[in-house]
C-alpha cells in the first residue's frame, strides 16, 4: 500500500492552467533583473530580496495587490527584463514537470520603453516562443489575456481586441482578475460577450473573497457561460448546484495561495478541494496562481493535495489526466497530452 502511495510529483507530467506571468516570476530572476538596472544605473528601487525576503509568503489580499503595483511593475518595466522573466517562468514551469502551461497576463503598456500594450503582448508572445524551442519542445504554452476588475469598459474591450489580433499566435482565451474589492463585473458583460462570439475561451475568477461573492456577482458571471472559474471559494449552495449542472467547466483551484494568503478559513485539510475534486461534472484542476510569491511550486501543490486529502496513485493521475478536457488549447495538443501524461 506505501508502494502504491509514491509517487514523483516532479517527473509526473503536470497542466498548470492558473499562472499569473507576473506572479511567477521568482524572486532570484527577479534579483537578477534588479542587479543588470542597477549596474547601468536605471532604478533606485530597492533589491527584491529585501522586499520580498526568501521564505516569506504570507502576502494576504491587502499586502498582495500593492506588491505588483508598487513594486515589481517599476522593475519589470522595459522589454529585456519582460523577456528575461517570461523565459525564467516559462523555464521553471518545465523544471517543475509541467508539460503544458497556459500562462495569463494584464496587457500594460511601458510608456518609457516604447512599448504599448500590443508590444507588451508579442514580447511576452515571442519570450514564451523563443523559451518553448530551447526546451526542445518538452512544455507546450498558451497565453491567455486578463481584464482587470479596475478598467473601464474600453479597455477591457482593448483586451479582447488584442485576444483576437494575437489569437493566431498563441492567445487562446480571456480572463478576468485583479483585486476582488474593486470593480462591478456587470460592467464587462459586453466584452465577454465579445469574446464568446469570437470563439475565445473565457475563464473568471469567482467568489475568491467575500466582497466578490455577491449573489449579484456570481449569477452575472454564469450568465456568461464561462468555459472555467477561478479560485470558487466564496459559493452559496445554489450557486454550487449551478456549477455542478455545468458538465465539464474547469475549476481552476490554488491551495497554497488560498492558505497563505488566509482567503479560506484554516489550512489545508480545509480547503475545498477537498469538497470538489470528486464531484461528477465540473472538472478540479490544481493551480499555483502565483508561484513567486506563494513559493509552491505544482509538484508541491499535488504533494499537498496527497498528503492532506489522502488520494490515491490512481486517483491523483486520473485527475491530473482529467485536466486535459478543460485545457483551452486544440484537440492535436489534447492528443499529444493524453500520450504523455501517466
Ligand atoms: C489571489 N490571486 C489573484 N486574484 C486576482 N488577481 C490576481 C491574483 N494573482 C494575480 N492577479 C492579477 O495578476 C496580476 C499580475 O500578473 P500580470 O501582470 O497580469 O502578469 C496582478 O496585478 C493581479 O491583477
Amino acid at each position: 500500500m506505501a508502494q502504491e502511495l509514491k509517487l514523483d510529483f516532479k517527473s509526473m507530467p503536470k497542466i498548470e492552467l492558473h499562472a499569473h506571468l507576473t506572479g511567477s516570476i521568482s524572486r532570484q530572476c527577479l534579483h537578477e533583473i534588479w542587479e543588470i538596472k542597477k549596474a547601468a544605473g536605471e532604478t533606485d528601487l530597492e533589491d527584491p530580496l529585501v522586499v520580498m525576503p526568501p521564505g516569506r509568503h504570507d502576502y494576504d489580499l491587502t499586502t498582495f495587490f500593492p506588491l505588483f503595483s508598487s513594486y515589481i511593475y517599476n522593475l519589470v518595466n522595459d522589454a529585456p527584463s519582460l523577456e528575461l522573466s517570461t523565459r525564467s517562468v516559462v523555464r521553471d514551469f518545465a523544471a517543475d514537470g509541467v508539460v503544458y502551461l497556459e500562462l495569463r497576463t494584464t496587457p500594460r503598456a511601458m510608456p518609457t520603453a516604447g512599448l504599448d500594450k500590443a508590444g507588451y503582448v508579442a514580447a511576452v508572445l515571442q519570450a514564451i516562443s523563443g523559451e518553448e524551442q530551447a526546451l526542445a519542445q518538452t512544455l507546450h504554452a498558451r497565453l491567455i489575456l486578463s481584464i482587470d476588475r479596475r478598467n473601464t469598459l474600453d479597455e477591457a474591450l482593448e483586451v479582447i481586441a488584442l485576444a483576437k489580433e494575437f489569437r493566431d499566435k498563441g492567445v487562446v482565451g480571456v480572463d478576468l482578475c485583479g483585486d476582488p474589492t474593486k470593480g462591478d463585473v456587470a460592467l464587462f458583460t459586453p466584452a465577454i460577450k465579445q469574446a464568446k462570439a469570437a470563439g475565445l475561451k473565457v475563464t473568471i475568477h469567482f467568489a475568491e473573497a467575500e466582497a466578490s461573492a455577491s449573489e449579484a456577482e456570481l449569477s452575472t458571471i454564469m450568465s456568461w457561460v464561462p468555459d472555467r472559474l477561478g479560485h470558487v471559494i466564496h459559493v452559496p449552495e445554489t450557486v454550487k448546484r449551478h456549477i455542478t449542472a455545468r458538465k465539464g467547466i474547469g475549476l481552476e483551484l490554488c491551495l497554497s495561495c488560498n492558505v497563505h494568503a488566509k482567503m479560506i478559513v484554516g489550512s489545508f485539510e480545509a480547503h475545498h478541494f477537498g469538497e470538489w475534486w470528486c464531484v461528477d461534472g465540473p472538472v478540479v484542476v490544481p493551480c499555483t496562481d502565483d508561484v513567486g510569491v506563494f513559493g509552491s511550486p505544482l509538484s508541491n501543490e499535488w504533494r499537498l493535495i496527497q498528503e492532506h486529502f489522502k488520494l490515491r496513485r490512481e486517483e491523483i493521475l486520473g485527475l491530473a489526466r482529467k485536466g486535459i478536457e478543460v485545457i483551452f488549447a486544440d484537440d492535436a495538443e489534447k492528443a499529444r497530452l493524453r500520450e504523455i501524461m501517466w
